[in-house]
Parts: C-alpha cells; structure tokens; sequence
C-alpha cells in the first residue's frame, strides 16, 4: 500500500461546456458545470469531481492514519443504512484502486427490530451480492435470548439506544472473532463524532470525551480494534454520493427514536451546522485538540480494581474490563424484570432502572 496521502487532480474526461457560464463552471476541474454544493465547503462541483474529491478524501483519511495493513482481514459493520453501505462500497473501491490488500467481509447485528431491522438486512443481503462480498449475520437472540422488541416490552423504551448500544457492540465483537477477524471498521461519520463530543461535554463525562475523537478505538482487554474511515465525512455528503452513485440503501429510522438528550443534541449540532457548515470538523478538531490533566495511578479506576489486560467476565467468560461484562449486568437487570412481571404480573421496571445507575458508576 502506497504511504503517501493524494493531492486532488480532476479527472480529465472530455467536457462540452460550449453553453455552461463561468460562473457555473465546476470550481475544481473549471471544464464541467457545477451540479452541487459542497456542504462541507460550499465549493461548487461537478458530479465526477465530486465523487472524485470524496473519494481521495478517504483514500487520504485510511493512508495519514495507517488504518489497515496488506493482508488484513477486516469486518464492515453492515447495517444496511446510508453510511455503512457507503463504506463497504468505498472500502471495495478504494482497496481496488490503491491496492491495499485487505480482505473486506460484511458483518450484520440482527437487534430483533420487527418492521425496521429485517428490512434494512435485505438491504444487507442485496449488498453482498451487488458488491460479491461475504456476509455473516450475528442476532440479539442466538447470543443474549433476547430481541429489542422483547427488551422494549419489558424494559419500557426510555433506555432502549442502552441496551442496544451495549449489546451490538458486543454482538460486532464476537461476530467478528467468530470470523477470526480483529477489526471491526464502522460508519460513523463526522456529524456522529461531533455530537459524541458535544454530548460528553454537556455531560462532563471527561473519560469518554479523551476517546470521544479517536480514529481507532480499541477496549481494554478486547483483542478487537474499530476504526472509522468516515471520521471526518459529512453525513450530508454521504448522503449525496449514495445518491449520484445510486447505491442500494435502507433509509427508514429506527422504530425506537433516540434518547431525548442525544436527539437534542443532535438537533442542536444540525442548527449550528446551517449557520457555519464547518462547525462539524471545528468540534472534531477542538476534541482532538483537547489536553486533559493528568490523573495520578491512585485516582484511576484501573489502578484501583487491579484491571489485568484479558480479564474475563465470570459469568459469560467473555473478554471484559470488569468482574462482570456490561451485557452481563443489563441481561441480570432484564432477567430481574420479566421474573418481577411473570411473578407479580407488576409492570415495573424497578430492576433495569437499577441496573441503568449501577451502570452510570461503571467506567468502562
Ligand atoms: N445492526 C448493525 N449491524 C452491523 N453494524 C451496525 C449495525 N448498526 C450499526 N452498525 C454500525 O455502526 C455504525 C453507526 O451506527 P448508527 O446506529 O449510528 O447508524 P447510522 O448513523 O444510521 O449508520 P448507517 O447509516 O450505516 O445505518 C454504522 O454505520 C455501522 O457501521
């Protein structure tokens, strides 16, 4: 794989731009007319240009990063939706054109989502044979024995992006190790990195805002690394290339809407983006940029627990950084529940709501 990140040169297909004005001249290659602006820039361009100019973006994000290495097997977090059907897409493109040597499998979390995640797998499933590539479909049910929509029966749907949130991270871990892979690269784009700063900020949650901007994250005592190539992609311009490119993807939301705060930051962070476009990429750059002071060893909470790199949970022997995996304590919490329900036929969710402030005081 070449280390050298691109400069951006035009292609230099024939033009007919007799009848196009100057000002409607592509600002990159000034030989075709602008059909769109950049959101992230509002530079004017043609459509080759810009599939052109994102791509090499990329290419250049993957190359300054080293995100991958020849020979590597990776699994692409395949939801079906707009940005991870856009990566599998650019991923085979990219790994085609520069020639990086890796082996790109697609990895799907069935959450049990009737109505939403079944039809976004379809989208999945006609991926894989638009793009001839392998898929493994991991579920909810075969690893935990439950789905969402029997979560959200029982648990209520307050902290339901909760469960899933920690349970298709785990699910993408060992469906990964299933398929002898360790890395796991997701869609999340600039506007996801965005708001996770900007939600770690309102919360003062400083642990998770060092991390909040990292390309590549990788947990301790995981043998799994994620990384996410899109970092710095707008979701607008995701969007735009799925649609010029005509790619084949799901778009419905998720039946169960995000939580009220996260919704609002999101609203928020799309406000400010309509005033000043590059506001996205000054959070990211503000995150990155962020010096956090200096805990001493006494005040961490790895060096008060002992924490021993490839500790196991002692329930289900699965890699965690505590006693007791995350998805261990929420399915405890559930299980409380449907024995309080089926016992006392008592909607409460007493035991899940515990669990949530267990779970608040847990550094993970
Ligand atoms: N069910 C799933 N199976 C596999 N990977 C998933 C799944 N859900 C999410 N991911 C991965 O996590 C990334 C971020 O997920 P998120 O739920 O924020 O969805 P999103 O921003 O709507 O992304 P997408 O458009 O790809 O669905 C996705 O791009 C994808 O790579």
């Amino acid at each position: 794989m070449s280390s050298k990140s691109f400069v951006y040169v035009p292609p230099s297909e024939p033009v007919n731009n007799k009848n196009v004005k100057i000002s409607q001249l592509c600002e990159l290659c000034h030989a075709r007319k602008a059909i769109l602006k950049r959101p992230k820039n509002m530079q004017k361009v043609c459509k080759l240009c810009f599939f052109h100019v994102f791509e090499t973006e990329i290419h250049n994000t993957i190359i300054d990063n080293n995100l991958f290495y020849r020979g590597e097997r990776v699994a692409v977090g395949a939801s079906g939706g707009k940005d991870s059907t856009v990566l599998a897409h650019m991923l085979k493109l990219l790994n085609e054109r520069h020639d990086y040597g890796i082996d790109i499998v697609l990895l799907s979390v069935d959450e049990g989502i009737i109505g939403y995640r079944d039809d976004s797998l379809a989208t999945v499933k006609r991926n894989q044979k638009q793009y001839g590539l392998p898929l493994e479909i991991v579920s909810f049910k075969e690893l935990y024995n439950w789905t969402m929509d029997e979560i959200v029966a029982c648990a209520g749907i307050r902290n339901s992006c909760t469960y899933c949130g920690v349970f298709r991270r785990q699910a993408l871990d060992r469906g990964a190790e299933k398929l002898g892979i360790n890395h796991v690269i997701t869609g999340h784009n600039a506007d996801d990195m965005a708001e996770t700063v900007l939600m770690n900020i309102l919360r003062g949650d400083v642990a998770r805002l060092e991390k909040s901007t990292a390309i590549i994250t990788k947990s301790k005592g995981s043998p799994i690394k994620r990384s996410k190539p899109f970092k710095y992609s707008y979701q607008k311009e995701i969007v735009l290339y799925a649609h010029y490119k005509k790619l084949d993807y799901f778009s419905t939301e998720c039946t169960y809407a995000p939580e009220a705060f996260r919704g609002t930051a999101r609203e928020f962070m799309k406000n400010l983006e309509s005033v000043r476009p590059s506001c996205i990429i000054d959070i990211i750059h503000s995150g990155e940029n962020l010096v956090l002071k200096k805990k001493d060893a006494s005040q961490t909470k790895h060096g008060a627990t002992g924490f021993v790199d490839g500790n196991r949970c002692e329930k289900c022997g699965y890699l965690s950084s505590n006693k007791k995996c995350k998805a261990c304590i929420l399915l405890e919490g559930l299980e409380a529940n449907r024995a309080t329900i089926s016992i006392e036929n008592d909607s409460s969710v007493d035991g899940a709501a515990r669990v949530m402030r267990q779970l608040e005081h847990m550094s993970f």
